[in-house]
């Protein structure tokens, strides 16, 4: 039996649209509208999730939602972004002729539904009722109502073949996957595209006695302190030490490249591009004396924030950290730069769709100009770590090698070993530490992608 599904005409005959009072709208329409609205934003016009998804600044249609739905239009938008070439392939294979180009905010709506069929563990049914709904509910797309329902109903029907089908299809956009294979060869490509699958653990950063924090939080501690959380229960807000300030979230990796510095006792350090403030959380805690820099006020807020609760001072200046002179030099410099972000891709799986190669390649010239200013702002023999959470090796590898290229002053510098023992096998050939989503550590499974490498100012 042909599985695809034949599209309207253009031209059919129907009656006349006759006004009347809009209809009240099924028992979880709002999301899925919701939902719908965001991803188009996502993968259209390349807005970022984390701002749509806020609940005072964020999409107006998501703010309007009770708490509940809010939790179903994020679990919506999430997993159809982590699927979405996975859901493409299978709508395209039901359908008889593509949909028209500029049918974009159906094929949402067809997204929408269909991760609900495939990966959510909800009725499906509710899922293309309300589709067709959705399809019914907006003049450009009424005509497609029929065909919405016969496709979705038809991958009800064949949803453990569909799942069977899609096991070999990249769930990644075709120019991170392609620039994946090039970097790290088709193996680990895949694997990176299939962590980000599945949303990450959670993992926090503690203060002080990692041991028993994860007794009390029900989590294990991982050889670099980090305690992870796999089966977290309720709001981290309201886990036993939040208000208390006892610990912070933070991922295994980003928590690598502070925790470099090994000891900083008596040290003045200077945490450029700080905010949120994990990584100066972290310098404070290893004992040094630490300004913190930030270039957007509301950030630094939150960084400022986030030190109160924990209980934990730094000096925090708003500048741009190309603009800022410091009154002496530092012993040590943090540069967690901006970046492309690619390595957090399982908690921001939108980030492949709102960037490309592009963003990486002018984002690696920001990087270089900001390291280059980094260096100065530290004395003769004093270190420089350089971090970011991209998987791409132009904004890492690509920077620190035409940096030593062009810079008889800097030299690269060993890690402490107290700090690198159980990372040894995350150096690469050079003695900088890559991660990517496919990595372990200590066999448990995700970590965010990141690269951190130390330099000394000779
Ligand atoms: C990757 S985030 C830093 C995360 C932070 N290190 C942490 O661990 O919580 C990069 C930060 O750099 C800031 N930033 C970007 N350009 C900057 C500049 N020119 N000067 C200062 N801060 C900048 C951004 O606002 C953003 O908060």
């Amino acid at each position: 039996m042909n599985d695809e599904v034949k599209r309207p005409g253009r031209n059919k005959a129907r009656p006349k649209d006759v006004a009347s009072p809009a209809p009240e709208k099924k028992q979880g329409y709002a999301p899925r509208a919701a939902a719908s609205k965001i991803l188009a934003a996502v993968v259209d016009r390349k807005t970022p999730l984390d701002g749509m998804l806020d609940n005072e600044h964020g999409n107006g249609a998501y703010r309007s939602l009770s708490s509940a739905d809010q939790s179903l239009c994020r679990a919506l938008v999430l997993t159809s972004l982590r699927h979405k070439p996975m859901l493409d392939a299978a709508i395209t294979r039901l359908l008889e002729r593509p949909l028209p180009s500029g049918a974009r905010a159906l094929a949402h709506v067809l997204t929408i539904a269909a991760a609900q069929i495939l990966y959510l563990d909800i009725p499906d049914h509710s899922a293309v009722d309300i589709a067709v709904e959705q399809a019914n509910a907006d003049p450009r797309n009424k005509r497609f109502a029929g065909l919405v329902n016969a496709v979705l109903r038809r991958l009800s029907r064949r949803k453990d073949k569909t799942l069977g089908e899609l096991e070999t299809v990249s769930p990644i956009p075709d120019w991170f996957r392609e620039r994946l294979v090039d970097i790290y060869g088709a193996e680990k490509a895949f694997a990176i595209g299939r962590a980000q699958l599945s949303p990450p653990s959670i993992d926090i950063s503690v203060k002080s006695d990692p041991k028993g924090w994860a007794e009390k939080l029900g989590g294990t501690v991982l050889s670099t302190g980090t305690i992870r959380l796999d089966k977290p229960s309720g709001a981290v807000t309201a886990m036993d030490g939040f208000d208390d300030g006892e610990w912070w979230v933070q991922d295994a990796a980003a928590a690598i490249p502070a925790r470099l510095f090994g000891n900083l006792s008596g040290k003045r350090v200077i945490d450029l591009c700080a905010a949120p403030g994990g990584k100066t959380a972290q310098l404070i805690c290893q004992g040094a004396e630490v300004t913190a820099l930030e270039r957007s006020k509301s950030r630094l807020k939150r960084l400022e924030q986030n030190l109160a609760r924990l209980k934990l001072s730094a000096e925090t200046i708003c500048a741009d950290m190309m603009e800022y002179e410091p009154e002496g030099l530092f012993d040590a410099a943090l540069l967690d730069a901006p970046c492309s972000s690619t390595g957090t891709v399982r908690r921001h799986p939108d980030v492949l769709w709102t960037k490309d190669f592009t963003d990486i390649e002018k984002l690696a010239e920001v990087q270089y100009a900001m390291l280059v200013r980094t260096l100065s702002m530290v004395r003769p023999g004093g270190v420089v770590i350089f971090s970011n959470c991209s998987l791409d090796p132009l904004e890492g590898e690509a920077n620190v090698a035409r940096l030593l290229a062009e810079r008889q002053d800097v030299k690269r510098t060993a890690f402490p070993p107290e700090a690198i023992g159980p990372l040894a096998h995350l150096l690469d050939d050079k003695g900088a530490i890559r991660t990517t989503p496919a990595d372990r550590l200590d066999g448990a499974t995700g970590l965010d992608g990141f690269y951190a490498a130390a330099l000394t100012r000779r």
